[in-house]
């Protein structure tokens, strides 16, 4: 099928972040023939986004963007922002103009963006492509090819949420369509449990280095390394997530709890049998994965 890109002639990117800026890179290189506007409250990652030529235009005040030409509104902002910004370009929106976004939480937030945008149609996309770093500079313009991307619509207008969807086909992505609520369990699951995990347990090491004034950050291998690389995440990003994502969040750590308190269990009564079959039905577990 022919790329269109959904048939976006003006596309808005809010919030110029690695996601953002990864999403006006892969349109430049995808071939997308429109024009790619920005908008952050940070100058410097309009500037960047210039010099890298990933937009053709940048704005950090609302009341400047020719809103004629905008048909697209991607949201790519902390989770927590998207409510008050959406309540912000409402009375600029064109009536046909669609909006989304690429956010880690949907749940009931898409659809309380939903109810806040109305008439216009808001479809909620959540991209599983990322990395631990932040920032258009840091973006990359492969980020999304052949990434599992899901989007999550509510309400009844096929024609727009296929534009959606086709926008993501034509950069690459392979999409798939979920329950916002059911996203929000499964990655609460396998991406915010993770993050949750890496954070507190680069925490355990710094009460473990002042417990006994040994810089244990001195001597870290592969092992502690790899297991962390996503706690250099942004803090607020990640705040975000927790936050919006709260009842998830705290059941899959309270699942992690347990399973930490068998392990130590076993540990604590030198049950071999017990820690090799916990070790050998992760590790199998894990074996399987890619
Ligand atoms: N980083 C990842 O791995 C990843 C993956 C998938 C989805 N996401 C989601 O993508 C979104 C963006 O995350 P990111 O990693 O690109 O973050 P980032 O920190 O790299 O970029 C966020 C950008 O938003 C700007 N910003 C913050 N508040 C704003 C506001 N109120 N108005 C305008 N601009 C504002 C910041 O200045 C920054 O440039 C988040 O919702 C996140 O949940 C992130
Ligand atoms: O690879 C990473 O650094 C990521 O954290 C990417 C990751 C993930 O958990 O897999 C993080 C958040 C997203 O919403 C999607 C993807």
């Amino acid at each position: 099928m022919e790329k269109d890109f959904g048939g976006f002639k003006g596309i808005l990117i809010i919030g110029l972040g690695i996601i953002g800026g990864s999403l006006a890179l892969a349109l430049r290189k995808e071939g997308y023939k429109g024009k790619i506007y920005g908008f952050d409250l940070n100058k410097n990652r309009i500037e960047k986004a210039l010099e890298l030529k990933a937009i053709d235009e940048g704005y950090d005040f609302y009341e400047m963007i020719p809103w004629e030409n905008i048909d697209f509104v991607v949201l790519s902002t902390p989770v927590k922002t998207f409510e008050s910004i959406a309540l912000k370009i409402k009375p600029f929106l064109k009536d046909d103009t669609v909006i989304s976004d690429v956010g880690s939480v949907k749940g009931d937030l898409v659809l309380r963006l939903y109810e806040i945008l109305k008439p216009h149609v808001f479809v909620g996309v959540h991209p599983i492509a990322g990395t631990e770093k932040e920032g258009i500079e840091n973006a990359k313009y492969d980020l999304f090819k052949n990434a599992r991307l899901i989007l999550t619509p509510v309400g009844e207008d096929r024609e727009k949420i296929e534009k959606v969807e086709k926008f993501w086909k034509d950069i690459g992505s392979k999409t798939e369509i979920m329950d916002p609520h059911l996203h929000d369990f499964v990655f609460a699951s396998v991406s915010h449990l993770p993050h949750a995990i890496a954070f507190a347990l680069v925490d355990s090491l710094i009460v473990l280095s002042k417990e006994t004034g040994i810089d244990l950050f001195k001597y870290p291998g592969g092992g502690f390394k790899d297991f962390t690389r996503i706690a250099a995440s942004s803090p607020t990003v990640w705040k975000d997530i927790f936050l919006e994502n709260k009842e998830n969040v705290l059941h899959t750590i309270d699942v992690f709890e347990k399973s930490l308190e068998r392990l130590k269990e076993a540990i604590k009564k030198e049950d071999e049998k017990e820690i090799l079959n916990i070790l050998s039905e992760s590790r199998e577990k894990r074996m399987s994965l890619d």
